[in-house]
């Protein structure tokens, strides 16, 4: 299997449904009311429940998982530009930006919400694309 090079992108995408907001806080133990209470979210600056911002970038690591090699995630630097509201998609994107030397590769992280256009995502990942197979 051959590894990632610069200017390999992929795309993964999920749809956000308050269900799968659900089952990400029961998963992670995030229960914030700010997901979960739509009371208590209608009293935040989002007016409503939000997704958590971990959740989007779980979509990113699906995305990064379908890039060239054996794929190690090694770090991320991330911010949450917008919220993601229930009913939305977030669909993921990842570039190969640099060869970092010892296989590990640089790669831009974005996530996007389709329906409205807009960026809700961004960051810089460092991961490992190493070819397939046990050197053993
Ligand atoms: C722990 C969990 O349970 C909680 C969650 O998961 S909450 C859900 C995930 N988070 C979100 O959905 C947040 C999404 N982000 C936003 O909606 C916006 O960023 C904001 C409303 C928080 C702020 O937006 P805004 O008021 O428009 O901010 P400004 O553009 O006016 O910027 C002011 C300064 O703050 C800096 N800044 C804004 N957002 C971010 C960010 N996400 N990361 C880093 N910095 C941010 C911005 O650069 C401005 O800085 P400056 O020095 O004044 O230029």
């Amino acid at each position: 299997m051959p590894v990632a090079n610069v200017g390999e992108t992929a795309t993964h995408e999920v749809p956000i449904t308050e269900e799968t907001i659900e089952t990400f806080a029961a998963l992670s133990g995030d229960e914030n009311p700010i997901h979960l209470d739509d009371e208590y979210a209608a009293g935040t600056m989002f007016g409503g429940r939000v997704a958590h911002g971990i959740l989007s970038a779980a979509v990113v690591s699906g995305a990064l998982a379908r890039l060239s090699g054996d794929i190690v995630y090694l770090s991320q630097e991330l911010s949450f530009e917008k919220p993601v509201f229930p009913g939305e998609t977030v669909e993921a994107t990842v570039r190969v930006t640099d060869d970092l030397g010892d296989d590990r590769i640089a790669v831009e992280t974005t996530a996007t919400v389709p329906e409205r256009d807009e960026r809700v995502l961004s960051g810089e990942a460092t991961v490992l694309s190493v070819p397939h197979g046990n050197p053993e």
